[in-house]
C-alpha cells in the first residue's frame, strides 16, 4: 500500500498510529523519512493548517543530534503532513514495556539524551509541552552509549502547540499527559521549559521504578497529587541522583534546573550508577481518598474495559481507536475540593521488592481500583462521543509568574 504526499514524497508503510494521526515509512528526495500524516479531522480545520504554516519555520529551525529533525510540512488537499527524521529503533515506551523498569545507567544515559535535545530547543523559544517515553525513540542503529543505552531522540516537537489553540481551548481544560503534567500547567499557568524539565524528570523516576511518582488512579487524582503531594522515595536509589529528581520534580517552576544543567549533572552521575542493576522495588498500591472516590463516582458509567494509563487526549476528539497505544484519555481540572482532598497523601509509597504491603485492606483496594479504571474509560468514550473535549487554556490563564527558565515560543 503506497499512496503519494505532496508532490515530492511517498508513503509505502504504517510504522505506527498516535492520537494526532499515523506515522508511515516514506520516501522523499532525499531518501527515506518518517511522515506522520494528521487526522482528516484536524487536516480540514483551516485555523489548525493556518497555524501549521505560521509554525513551519520554528519546527523546521529546530536542528539537533537528540531531535527527531522535520524537514517538511505538506499540506496538499486533505492531507496534512510532517516530514521527519527517520529513526531505525523503537520508542521509549514500548522498550519499557518490555523491561518494566530499567538499569540506572541506561535510564539515566537516556534522559541526558533527551536533555540535550530538549537545552536546545528551549534555546530556541520552543517548548516541547509533552515529553513522555512515547515520545523517546531509541535509534538502533547509533552506537551504544553506557549502560548499553541507543542514542535517544526527542519527537512530536511543536504538535502539542499546533493543536491547541484559542478556539480548541478552554479555560478548564487542560492538554497534555496527566502522569507528565507540572502542577503550574493544572494551576492554569502558560506553559514554559520548566513543564519539560518537570515531566523529563517523571520519565527519569518511571524508567527507574516502572510507575511514574503520581500515577494511578483517576486522572483526576493524577492531577491533585501533582499539585499537591510530594514525591516519595525509591528503596535503594542513590542519594544524588535522589536529590537531583526531587529538584527537577518541584512544585515550583523556578527551582527545577535548566535542561543543560540537567543533563551535565546527569552525566557527571553516570560513573556512579555504573553496572548498578534495576531497583529492587515494586509496583505500589495505589489507595484512593474520599475526595478521589468522589470524583470517580461522577465519572459517566463505563461501556468498555479501561487503558492502562489515564492521559488526556494531545488532540480533542481523539480516542483509543485512533491509536494502537493507551495513552490518551480525557478529563476536567479537578476542582479546589478536589486538589485539597490531597493533604492525606495518596502518592504511591514504593515498598521494597517483598517487603510488607501497608496494612490496608486488600480487597477493598481492588475493588476501588478495578471502578477508578472503569470510570476512566467511561470518559474516553464519553470523549469520544464528543460529551468532553479538553485542551489547556493559556488564553483564560492567569499571568505567569517571571520565568527564570530558557525562553518559551512566542
Ligand atoms: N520519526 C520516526 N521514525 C520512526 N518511527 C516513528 C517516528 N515517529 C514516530 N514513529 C513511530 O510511530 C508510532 C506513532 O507515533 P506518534 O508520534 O504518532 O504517536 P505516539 O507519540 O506514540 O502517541 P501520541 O502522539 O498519541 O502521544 C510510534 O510507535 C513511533 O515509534
Amino acid at each position: 500500500m503506497t499512496r503519494k504526499i505532496g508532490s515530492r514524497y511517498t508513503a509505502h508503510q504504517i510504522l505506527g498510529r498516535g492520537s494526532a494521526g499515523t506515522v508511515w515509512l516514506g520516501e522523499g528526495p532525499e531518501g527515506p523519512v518518517a511522515i506522520k500524516l494528521l487526522r482528516e479531522d484536524l487536516a480540514s480545520d483551516q485555523e489548525l493548517v493556518g497555524r501549521f504554516v505560521q509554525e513551519r519555520t520554528a519546527l523546521l529551525s529546530l536542528d539537533h543530534a537528540r531531535v527527531v529533525g522535520v524537514h517538511d510540512l505538506v499540506v496538499d488537499g486533505n492531507d496534512l503532513a510532517l516530514v521527519m527524521d527517520l529513526v531505525r529503533g523503537t520508542d521509549l515506551r514500548t522498550r519499557l514495556d518490555r523491561e518494566r523498569r530499567m538499569a540506572p545507567e541506561a535510564a539515566v544515559a537516556i534522559v541526558a539524551d533527551v536533555a540535550d535535545g530538549l537545552a536546545a530547543a528551549h534555546a530556541a523559544g520552543i517548548v516541547h509541552r509533552d515529553v513522555k517515553p512515547e515520545n523517546v525513540l531509541l535509534d538502533m542503529q547509533g552506537p551504544l552509549g553506557p549502560g548499553g543505552a541507543h542514542p535517544a531522540l526527542l519527537t512530536d516537537f511543536g504538535v502539542a502547540k499546533l493543536i491547541d489553540s484559542p478556539r480548541r481551548t478552554r479555560a478548564t481544560k487542560i492538554i497534555g499527559t496527566p502522569d507528565y503534567l507540572a502542577p503550574e500547567i493544572i494551576e492554569g499557568l502558560p506553559p514554559r521549559a520548566a513543564v519539560d524539565i518537570y515531566a523529563l524528570a517523571t520519565v527519569l523516576y518511571e524508567l527507574l521504578a516502572g510507575f511514574t511518582p503520581f500515577g494511578g488512579g483517576h486522572p483526576g487524582a493524577v492531577l491533585r497529587r501533582h499539585v499537591t503531594e510530594t514525591v516519595v522515595p525509591l528503596p535503594g536509589i542513590p542519594e544524588e541522583l535522589w536529590q537531583l529528581l526531587v529538584q527537577c520534580l518541584a512544585k515550583a517552576p523556578a527551582s527545577r534546573l535548566r535542561a543543560s544543567e540537567l543533563a551535565a549533572r546527569l552525566r557527571e552521575l553516570l560513573p556512579l550508577v555504573a553496572g548498578m542493576p534495576p531497583l529492587d522495588v515494586d509496583e505500589p498500591d495505589t489507595e484512593p481518598s474520599q475526595a478521589e472516590e468522589a470524583y470517580e463516582d461522577s465519572a459517566p458509567e463505563p461501556r468498555e474495559p479501561s487503558p492502562r494509563r489515564g492521559a488526556v487526549p494531545l488532540v480533542p476528539g481523539s480516542a483509543p481507536a485512533d491509536s494502537n497505544r493507551d495513552t490518551h484519555t480525557s478529563m476536567r481540572v479537578p476542582g479546589p475540593d478536589e486538589l485539597a482532598g490531597g493533604a492525606r497523601g495518596t502518592a504511591r509509597a514504593p515498598r521494597a521488592a517483598g517487603a510488607a504491603r501497608p496494612g490496608s485492606a486488600k480487597h477493598r483496594a481492588s475493588a476501588r481500583r478495578r471502578r477508578i479504571t472503569l470510570g476512566v474509560a467511561g470518559v474516553v468514550l464519553a470523549a469520544a462521543a464528543g460529551v468532553g473535549v479538553y485542551a489547556a487554556s493559556s488564553s483564560d490563564a492567569p499571568p505567569s509568574a517571571p520565568d527564570t527558565s530558557s525562553p518559551v515560543s512566542p
